[in-house]
């Protein structure tokens, strides 16, 4: 048995806590740091020259100080080397949003003249949009999976897919997916599902994006996107960060790092209150269909066949809000909010029907989620949508 702990890879429930912070010891720290400087004192311009004509001609990380905040960030570093670990790839990339991120990516294939896009519907609302409007000047060819090696043209630059997809939570086999692709790097979005549940890389995917706000950073308090794969990629998004400046900020990198550590733990506790969850809408006569994935998690959608929008105004403990991933549960009606900007027949025919409800479930105790869900799926159109504030205040619910 090979016990040398130097070359015996890492379970990610370990990484998770410890990737991005081994010279942490040396360093005579526990915390990592957090780097706020905008830029980097050097009084050896020629030096600084030939750093930046370096990240200009290949986009490798700067050695030293990165010069300018915009080339590199020490403590957002950190957060994409644990991120990169996690997704089982060379390097990440991250960005000041989940939108930055797919920009950059969009852009660095744009830039090489691929400009034809293949993805699969559904995806989150503004990706749709993003692609669907051209605005970095890019064209869409939305198809099924089974389509896509028939949509693939010589100037198709990437095709995209969600799985679990946003809202829906419908899955596409990335394996037989990337199949299809041929030479044409296939990109997934693994926001829902996050490294814990699935590794896209290793089914086959080039380029794993996430809206790290979600899921990595994991208490609602941070946005982020971040781009995992090879090193090759990564240097060309580097430099395409640096040109167009989505960069994340450093208080950010701190927190989603920090939101890394506790991933495994919150994912596998999240996904069995959804399971749950899951169980006892199936079995209620409001609700017409569940949607829940193979692979599980904590995203849960469902029909209702009351008014939907009654059941977000009527929950109280619950959250009625869009975004995902929080410690707290949140719930939201997609055709009003996330995929409010996708037009309604091309919304309509991806299964975001006006019925649909997208609820994150967060780590509460599943039998008070069970409480305020049940209750707000019995609350009659026109319920305040807002809990009584001054005057008349909400009983407070004894803590068992
Ligand atoms: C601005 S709406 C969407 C935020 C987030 N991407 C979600 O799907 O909830």
């Amino acid at each position: 048995m090979d016990n040398d702990v130097s070359t015996t890879p890492r379970a990610l429930a370990t990484e998770a806590v410890h990737a991005g912070r081994e010279d942490l010891a040396a360093l005579g720290l526990h915390a990592p740091p957090l780097d706020l400087s905008t830029t980097y004192p050097s009084y050896d311009t020629r030096a600084e020259a030939a750093r930046i004509d370096e990240f200009a001609g290949t986009g490798a990380r700067p050695d030293g100080p990165p010069v300018y905040a915009r080339l590199d960030n020490p403590t957002t570093a950190r957060f994409e080397d644990a991120l990169a670990r996690l997704e089982g790839t060379e390097s990440a990339v991250a960005f000041a949003s989940g939108m930055a991120a797919l920009t950059a990516v969009l852009l660095v294939r744009a830039s090489l003249g691929l400009r034809h896009v293949v993805a699969v519907r559904p995806l989150y609302g503004c990706s749709d949009h993003l692609l669907t409007a051209g605005l970095l000047g890019t064209e869409v060819t939305w198809t099924d999976p089974a389509g896509v090696a028939e949509a693939i043209r010589p100037d198709t630059g990437l095709v995209m897919v969600e799985t679990p997809a946003n809202p829906t939570l419908a899955e596409v086999d990335i394996e037989a997916l990337a199949h299809s692709c041929g030479s044409v790097p296939l990109l997934v979005d693994n926001t829902f599902a996050t490294p814990v549940l699935q590794q896209p890389v290793r089914h086959g995917a080039r380029i794993v994006l996430h809206s790290a706000t979600k899921y990595l950073g994991g208490h609602g308090d941070v946005l982020g996107g971040v781009v995992a794969c090879d090193e090759e990629f990564a240097r060309a998004l580097r430099q395409v960060r640096f040109a167009t400046g989505g960069v994340l900020h450093p208080l950010a990198g701190y927190l989603l790092l920090r939101g890394l550590s506790t991933l495994p733990v919150r994912v596998r506790a999240a996904s069995a209150t959804a399971a749950e969850l899951v169980r006892r809408l199936s079995a209620d006569p409001r609700v017409a269909r569940v949607h829940y994935p193979r692979i599980g998690g904590a995203m849960i959608a469902f029909e209702v066949y009351g008014d939907p929008h009654a059941v977000t105004a009527g929950v109280r403990l619950i959250t009625p809000a869009v975004s995902l991933g929080s410690v707290d549960t949140l719930i939201q009606h997609p055709a009003s909010i996330s995929h409010r900007i996708v037009a309604e027949g091309d919304r309509r025919a991806a299964g975001v029907s006006e019925q649909l409800l997208r609820m994150s479930v967060g780590l509460e105790d599943v039998e008070d989620l069970w409480r305020d869900l049940t209750q707000a799926l019995s609350a009659p159109s026109g319920r305040s949508a807002r809990p009584a504030v001054d005057g008349s205040p909400v009983p407070r619910p004894a803590v068992r």
